[in-house]
């Protein structure tokens, strides 16, 4: 039989599909924003099956807070977030004027022109990483005791950083463990957490690799910025190969700021002197998308020791009859 093989035309061209695209439909619903998506009951299933793991791993002794999506924009702005990261901020406006002025925005936009242009930055943003909230509150307890002090943070952040791909989300969940002290105190946190985040990440059967790695600064100068930050080591990522070993999707981040916020916040250690920090931050969404990837989107299908890490119910057995087993 001769089949007819014809060149492709724009239209008949595969599409170029990203390897993680085929888990959108069992997972997320679309809600008109790249980068920002309604969960399935199935997905954040799995997401909190992850969030209790990863309680179970804190340390004794480790204060819990937890943030709303907002934080104070004159803590961020202290904080120094806009020399590094100025592209990535997302900033809350509103309407801030008279009445007068409010109706005229309304009316502009029923007659189908622009309300936006009267808008107005409000005194918060909306929160880029869960722990920048925490320094000024630990500060505000005064000097630090022997030891330094541990957090358990978490919130629901936002990165201006529009994506097709389901590993770059503009809204995003990041929960973090926070270590404030002397650079000794930060430096066995993070060895500490190096090896238990490997621990976590092989019990969940993914294949990973932990590198080296620079933040995403902007412009020329943040180039200069993040190979300073690899020479000095100050970030390690536990990479997964979602989409390719070449393009590895970091999931967690092990991160060391040296006296940075000790010193904008005047957190003082048990010695007088400058408080070190450093945290530990797992991407929870890029956590369950890889779990999705890696073991398929039939929980049931998934290795008996990864459900049972997960405290997923076991499976019943084909021929039991056990009621009330799911
Ligand atoms: N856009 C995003 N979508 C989903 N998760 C994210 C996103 N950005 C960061 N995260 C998660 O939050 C964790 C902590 O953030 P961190 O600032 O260390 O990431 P990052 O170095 O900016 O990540 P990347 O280099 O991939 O942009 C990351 O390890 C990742 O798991
Ligand atoms: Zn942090």
């Amino acid at each position: 039989m001769n089949i007819a093989i014809l060149p492709d035309s724009p239209a008949t061209a595969p599409q170029m599909t990203d390897p993680l695209d085929h888990l959108a439909d069992k997972l997320f619903h679309r809600m008109g924003a790249d980068g920002v998506y309604a969960r399935t009951a199935l997905y954040e299933g799995v997401v909190e099956k992850l969030v209790a793991l990863i309680t179970g791993h804190r340390e004794a002794g480790t204060e819990v807070m937890r943030f709303p999506p907002v934080m104070s924009r004159a803590q961020l702005e202290k904080s120094g977030y806009l020399k590094s990261f100025p592209n990535l901020l997302g900033c809350v406006c509103g309407l801030h004027g008279t009445e007068r002025e409010i109706n005229a925005a309304v009316s502009r936009f029923d007659a189908g022109g622009d309300w936006t242009t009267s808008l107005s930055p409000a005194d918060l943003v909306l929160s880029p990483a869960a722990c920048y909230p925490v320094y000024p509150i630990a500060a505000s307890r005064g000097q630090l005791p022997k030891g330094g002090l541990r957090f358990d943070v978490a919130a629901d952040c936002f990165r201006r950083e529009p994506s097709k791909h389901l590993d770059r989300l503009q809204s995003f969940r990041m929960r973090e463990y926070v270590c404030i002290g002397t650079p000794d105190d930060v430096a066995d946190f993070r060895e500490r957490w190096m090896v238990r985040a490997q621990k976590i990440a092989t019990d969940l059967g993914l294949t990973f690799r932990v590198d080296y790695a620079s933040d995403p600064f902007f412009g020329r100068v943040g180039q200069m910025k993040a190979v300073s930050q690899k020479q000095q080591q100050l970030k390690f990522e536990l990479l997964i190969p979602l989409r390719s070993e070449e393009q590895p999707t970091a999931c967690m981040s092990f991160n060391y700021h040296r006296e940075h916020f000790g010193t904008t916040w005047g957190i003082q250690d048990a010695h007088g002197e400058p408080a070190h920090t450093g945290c530990v931050a797992f991407g929870m969404d890029r956590l369950a998308v890889a779990m999705f990837h890696t073991h398929g989107t039939d929980l049931s299908a998934w290795p008996a020791r990864v459900r049972d890490v997960l405290g997923l119910q076991p499976q019943a057995p084909a021929d039991a009859h056990v009621e009330g087993w799911r």
